[in-house]
């Protein structure tokens, strides 16, 4: 069994990412600034919001957190979208989701500019990714794209396993996979909560790709001997050992998953690092007006 470090292969993205910064600079260039709008209190957004903050600050570039109150109306999220399009210093900005009920994210999210959509939320991207159109990439499918092939895994001509069909991660990740590309050439099968005899399907998995949203729901006896197993899941729970009172968990029972696999990812440190490294890489492009 090896892991797949995504928190060490997120910090080679990264510093790649600050000798770029520095380069820009040196040349006089404007350095990327990537933007973040927060609505509400929730304590697990607020975490990752501020993750992205400090890789900003990492690696050199500009950032800017924007905090609203849960209680913001809709029109006020879409003016501070509007107010991000049209500033010149933001190349790129996200609206972390969940959002609170009383805004329609599918809204937000399309009025975002598409080429400042470094989530790779937005339609206009989602339907170039589809058609194999370079452009902004979902931050957490690319995450993981960038984990297979920074570590050399084979995809080409294997079964790939999606668990989870979410516009964000699930049915994203299956068409990169299908997509003629490194990494890439999967055969894929994409499961959801209708699947019948799931445990049958994810047996024959080389490549299993689990986001589901629920702590510990693939056990060993779901898992063939040797496959590649990437854990999108990340769950709080309740522990004494730790000082902040919880601990970290996926959607795979790591423990008893782990010795049944050629490779792993760990949560944490798997596809959420590499998902803020995916970010920050958006929005290098998008600063260069490479996509
Ligand atoms: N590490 C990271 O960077 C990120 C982590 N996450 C985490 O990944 C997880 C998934 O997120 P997301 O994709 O947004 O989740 P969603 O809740 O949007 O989607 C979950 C998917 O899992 C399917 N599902 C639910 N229960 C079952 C079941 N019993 N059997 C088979 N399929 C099932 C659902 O099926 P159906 O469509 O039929 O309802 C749905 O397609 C969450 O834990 C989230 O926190 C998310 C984004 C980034
Ligand atoms: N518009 C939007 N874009 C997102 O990309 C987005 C979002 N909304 N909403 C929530 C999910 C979740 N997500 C994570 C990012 C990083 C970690 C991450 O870095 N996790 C660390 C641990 C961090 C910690 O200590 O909590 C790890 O897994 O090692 C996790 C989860 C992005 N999301």
């Amino acid at each position: 069994m090896q892991l797949l470090d995504g928190k060490g292969t997120a910090q080679s993205i990264k510093d790649e990412l600050k000798e770029k910064v520095a380069q820009i600079k040196a040349e006089g260039g404007k350095v990327p600034h990537l933007a973040a709008v927060l609505v509400g209190n929730d304590g697990a957004s607020q975490t990752y919001v501020n993750a992205k903050v400090k890789a900003c600050e990492q690696i050199g570039f500009g950032s800017t957190l924007i905090h609203l109150s849960e209680e913001t109306s809709e029109a006020e999220v879409l003016a501070t979208v509007q107010k991000l399009n049209d500033d010149p210093e933001i190349d790129g900005f996200i609206v972390q989701v969940p959002l609170p009920k009383q805004i329609d994210e599918q809204k937000v999210v399309e009025a975002i500019l598409p080429n400042k959509d470094v989530d790779g939320f937005h339609p206009v991207n989602l339907g170039k990714m589809l058609l194999g159109i370079p452009t902004l990439l979902p931050a957490t499918p690319k995450g993981m794209m960038l984990l297979l092939e920074r570590n050399g895994i084979e995809t080409s001509g294997k079964h790939c396993v999606v668990i989870g069909r979410s516009n964000t991660v699930g049915t994203p990740i299956s068409v990169l996979m299908s997509r003629n590309g490194n990494p890439g050439n999967a055969t894929v099968t994409l499961c959801h909560s209708r699947t019948k005899n799931l445990a049958e399907i994810t047996k024959q998995a080389d490549i299993l790709i689990v986001a589901i949203g629920k702590e510990g729901f693939v056990s060993a006896d779901m898992v063939k001997e040797g496959a590649t197993v990437i854990d999108v899941g990340i769950h709080r729970v309740p522990s004494d050992q730790t000082k902040s009172g919880f601990k970290l968990k996926g959607d795979v029972k790591f423990d008893e998953v782990a010795p049944k696999c050629e490779f792993i990812t760990p949560v944490p440190g798997g596809v959420g690092p590499m998902t803020i490294a995916s970010l920050l890489w958006n929005t290098y492009l998008t600063s260069q007006k490479l996509v």
